[in-house]
């Protein structure tokens, strides 16, 4: 996933506290913690060493401990972290405290299985409008909302209080969606069109872009053809740690 950030974005939040200044890196790994720490605490343990919670989120111990010393949260020696209170530090940072709604526009294929999957619902997000430009499409029910037409996108998203728009339309159409969310006052937006889009300051975008991960693999499998292929063959090298993860 790629991101593009505008410094100095307002937000619609209105009077937050303020937050740490925390790496772009750091944030995309919270949301690890956060799933891991979720199932650490369905089994019923109520602390984790930080070793514990790296092989539960995939990642090094010693980044996680640095990640979470942003947060202020350091663990008890020799006991670890307090699983509830960094679910609560995590959720605080990352805005999850509230429930946040979100408009999908475009529900074909794409759009149809983002509206029936039920788990962002338990990750603090609501899908709360369904919107597309096909009048074939409007009225369409799926998971207990109706396709709307894209024209009502300003009623809808003051209805609905709408924060974040998931663009799922083909990529000719994303940048006029694109503007419409902006136009009605959506400053996050998540494209899953394969297109670069163009946002005002202040309005931050992530793209997710299967086919440019696959291609990232590719690359991994290819390096590791030509590895092999040489005298001595493939070092045992980490391969997560290899792709950055
Ligand atoms: N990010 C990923 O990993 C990934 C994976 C699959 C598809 N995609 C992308 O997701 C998008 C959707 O793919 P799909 O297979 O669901 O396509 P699709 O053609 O089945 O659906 C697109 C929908 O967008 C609607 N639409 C078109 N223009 C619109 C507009 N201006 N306003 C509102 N709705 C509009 C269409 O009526 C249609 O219902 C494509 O851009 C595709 O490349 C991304």
């Amino acid at each position: 996933m790629s991101q593009h950030r505008h410094p100095g974005a307002p937000g619609r939040a209105g009077a937050v506290p303020a937050l740490p200044e925390l790496p772009e890196a750091t944030v995309a790994r919270l949301p690890e913690y956060l799933r891991a720490l979720h199932a650490i605490a369905e089994t019923g343990h109520e602390t984790v060493s930080s070793e514990g919670l790296a092989n539960a989120a995939g990642v090094n111990s010693a980044k996680l401990r640095k990640d979470l010393s942003h947060l202020g949260s350091y663990g008890t020696r020799g006991v670890g972290y307090d699983v509830a209170l960094l679910i609560e530090q995590i959720e605080s940072v990352l805005g999850l405290t509230q429930c946040r709604s979100v408009a999908l526009v475009g529900v074909g294929n794409l759009g149809h299985a983002l509206a029936g999957y039920d788990g962002f619902a338990s990750r603090g997000f609501r899908i709360a409008a369904l919107l597309d430009a096909d009048p074939s499409r409007v009225g369409e029910e799926i998971n207990g909302l109706v396709v709307r037409h894209v024209d009502e996108l300003a009623r809808v998203a003051v209805e609905e209080s709408i924060s974040i728009g998931v663009i799922a339309t083909p990529a000719p159409a994303a940048q006029a969606v694109a503007d419409q969310l902006v136009a009605v006052g959506v400053t996050s937006i998540l494209n899953f069109a394969p297109c670069v889009l163009s946002v005002p300051e202040g309005v931050d975008v992530r793209k997710v872009d299967l086919a440019i991960e696959l291609q990232i693999l590719s690359f991994h499998e290819h390096r590791k053809a030509s590895l092999t292929a040489l005298p001595g063959g493939l070092a045992a090298t980490d391969t997560q740690e290899a792709i950055g993860t």
